[in-house]
Formats: C-alpha cells, structure tokens, sequence
C-alpha cells in the first residue's frame, strides 16, 4: 500500500550524545504533536541505531543509510545488511548521488544491495536523480529510467513492490535550490509511468515516491500536496527537531 513516509538522512553528522538528544527530541514531538497516518523515520549513522531503535519505541522508526552487498564476509569496515536489522533498524537507504558520486556505486552494484536488504527484511529507501548538467541538457528522464531499470527494475513484482522509492535531484540536495512542486510532480509521475509499464497500474499505484532536496517546512506541505509525491527524504532539515518535525506534520496542513 502507498504510505506517506518522511525520512530525516543524518549523512555523517551528529556524534552519539548530539545523536541521543536531537533523536529524543524528534521522538517526544512526533508523539505529542503527529496527527495523521504517516511514517517518521530517521536515518542515522550505523553507531547509533541500536540506541535509537530503542528510544524510538516505535514512534520515529530507524533506518541505515547503507549496507554491504554480501551476506558476510572479510570486508573489513563494513557493515552487512543482517547486522543492520539485527539493531531493530527497518529501513535502508540504497543509492544516495553522495554514494553513488563519491563511493562509485554503480547501479548493478545497488541492485545487489537492494536484494541482500530485502532477504534481511530491510525496507530499501532507492534514490534516483539527475545532476544539475544532466537537468540542463535535457537527458534526465533517460538518465532516471537507467537508474531505475539497472537497480531495481531488476527485482521480480513481488520484492519490488517492498520498494520505497525517492527521487532526489543531485542539484537540489544541499544547494538550498527546491526542485518547483510542478518540477518535482512531472518526475514523480514519470516514474510512476515507468512503473506502471514495468510492473502493471496495481504495484504503481501503490509504490511510495518520496521526494529530496532542500525539502523544508516552507515548501513540504505544497511538494506533499502534489499527486504522487508520497513524503520526503530530508538531509540538512533533519538535524533540527522542529524543523523535521514540522515536516512530518505537514501532510496534516
Ligand atoms: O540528500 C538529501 C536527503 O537524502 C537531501 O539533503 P538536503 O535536504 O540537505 O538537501
């Protein structure tokens, strides 16, 4: 089924006790102040999931932000999906751009990892997006049918549809520069399109698209108003409490 999810994405920030306290918050103002259906989750550092699965109390779920594409194994520094879900964590951020950019993640690299998080009981968070040269030269809905039909195109009907979807266009991401609801809608509906043609109109109806990218409380509840934009993944905003609560709240508006 569609759900209406915000995902805060810690990236490196935050050391344990910042991690405790900011988490505390978050949780006692989504229990005191959320009103509707949807989901509060928050991606965190792998050090502190464990503390967090625990304070959260089912209130703001948790998520990884990555996880090793093997089962186990001599991987020294890395972390597999069992031991993510081993936390309590539910969730797993698959193909962030930073990752992607920086880590050389390719897509049939993120495919492996999408696979070993769904054996693990993992919800995949999968981010597509295009970069700013991609947006200007026009190639980007060529560019996110790649992204989508070498990652997780690859799964059967059955494990795609345990898929979370986010669309998060690199240019948007940290620059302060929102994707324009009317911007972001046509991308969520393209995707949606591309689903429908891969999977049937049943699993594209119910597949949740999130959108990230300078996503804040002024601009959620128009983005989240928008057809098939499902919820957001939110960096900078995440690391303040009532910023990211006010975003969790903004379906309600
Ligand atoms: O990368 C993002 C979430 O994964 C978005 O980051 P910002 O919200 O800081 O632009």
């Amino acid at each position: 089924m569609r759900k209406k999810i915000v995902a805060g994405n810690w990236k490196m920030n935050m050391d344990f006790s910042e991690g405790i306290s900011l988490f505390s918050e978050i949780v006692n103002m989504v229990r005191d102040e959320k009103k509707g259906d949807q989901i509060a989750v928050i991606c965190a550092p792998y050090i502190h999931i464990n503390s967090l699965t625990q304070l959260g109390a089912g209130v703001v779920k948790i998520g990884a932000q990555n996880c090793h594409q093997n089962e186990s194994g001599a991987f020294t520094g890395e972390i597999s999906a069992k031991m993510v879900k081993s936390t309590g964590c539910e969730y797993v951020i698959i193909g962030h751009s930073e990752r992607r950019q920086y880590f050389a993640e390719t897509d049939e690299l993120l495919a492996a990892k999408t696979v070993i998080a769904l054996q693990n009981n993992l919800t995949p968070l999968f981010c597509i997006g295009e970069t700013l040269d991609e947006r200007n030269n026009g190639s980007y809905y060529q560019v996110l049918e790649k992204q989508l039909e070498n990652g997780v195109f690859t799964l059967n009907a059955e494990d795609f549809a345990k898929v979370v979807l986010a669309y998060e266009p690199v240019w948007a991401i940290g620059t302060g520069l929102t994707a324009s609801p009317e911007q972001a809608q046509d991308i969520h509906a393209f995707i949606r399109a591309k689903v429908e043609a891969k999977y049937g109109v049943n699993i594209a109806d119910d597949t949740t698209i999130l959108y990230g990218g300078s996503c804040n409380p002024k601009n959620a509840a128009e983005l989240f108003a928008q057809n098939d934009i499902d919820g957001g993944l939110i960096g900078g905003a995440s690391l303040k409490s009532r910023d990211f609560v006010d975003i969790v709240k903004a379906f309600n508006s």
